[in-house]
């Protein structure tokens, strides 16, 4: 079907300089496939950094940015600054941006349409909690996630949609390959039934929650899961395993 298979690391708000250069050394060693897309998304105060010393087939990716390109917004990343340091991926709407830190679907859409028009290539995570997902509502929250995003772009070809399950991040308790299996199917037909058959063929949907070196080959074997958001295990060299899940 031509969906080239995407990898990103999430660090979250880990690494220092030592433990960074430690990544991007496992990184440069590799082998990365080349069939595979590789992108590593950097605390903001380490991007320029990574930028300037990781492998030429590793692109870097800010974990969030804002909705204008400048002003008085203390603490926050507009796309052009990350388009000045030559980053140009971002990951929007994580699951501990929405929880943690109050981003509604709005802000989220806002934010992924932002980035979009400014020359950015976004990760768009979508997920339900536990709660959601034994209340029989998976499929209505992260249609709900994604619809809110519809709704402010037309364009999809520089986004990625990482479908997070909250409740299999950094639990350990992955999705299993059926049930990842079938929300990205489901996600899939909404994309054909709401948007066009064109854009469900070529959208890449990764998986995220507790990949690991161990579970990411059955995972990647599953026909609408086109790659991983993966989060401890990017920080560590069995990420190259997972970056090398599809041979
Ligand atoms: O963005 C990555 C996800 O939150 C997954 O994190 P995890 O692999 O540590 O479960």
């Amino acid at each position: 079907m031509g969906r080239k298979f995407v990898v990103g690391g999430n660090w979250k708000m880990n690494g220092t300089k030592s433990q960074i250069n430690e990544i991007l050394s496992f990184l440069k060693t590799g082998p990365l496939n080349s069939n595979t897309e590789v992108i590593i998304g950097v605390p903001a105060v380490y991007l320029d950094y990574v930028q300037s010393n990781s492998p030429a087939n590793v692109h870097v990716a800010a974990q969030n940015c804002y909705k204008a390109e400048k002003g008085a917004f203390t603490g926050e990343t507009s796309p052009a600054m990350l388009k000045d340091i030559g980053v140009n991926w971002v990951i929007l709407g994580h699951s501990e941006r929405r929880q943690i830190f109050g981003e509604s679907d709005e802000l989220v859409a806002d934010k992924v349409a932002f980035a979009l028009s400014s020359g950015l290539k976004v990760i768009a995570c979508i997920g339900e909690t536990l709660d959601e997902r034994e209340a029989g509502k998976t499929e209505a929250v992260v249609f709900r996630q994604t619809q809110a995003i519809a709704n402010k772009i037309k364009d999809w070809s520089n986004v990625v949609i990482a479908y997070e399950p909250v409740w299999a991040i950094g639990t350990g308790k992955t999705a299993t390959p059926a049930q990842a299996q079938e929300v990205h199917k489901s996600l899939r037909d909404w994309f054909a039934k709401n948007i066009s058959k064109e854009v469900a063929d070529s959208i890449r949907i990764q998986y995220g929650g507790s990949v690991t070196g161990a579970n990411c080959q059955e995972l990647g074997s599953q026909p609408d899961i086109d790659g991983f958001l993966v989060g401890g295990a990017s920080l560590k060299p069995e990420f190259v395993n997972i970056v090398n899940a599809r041979q």
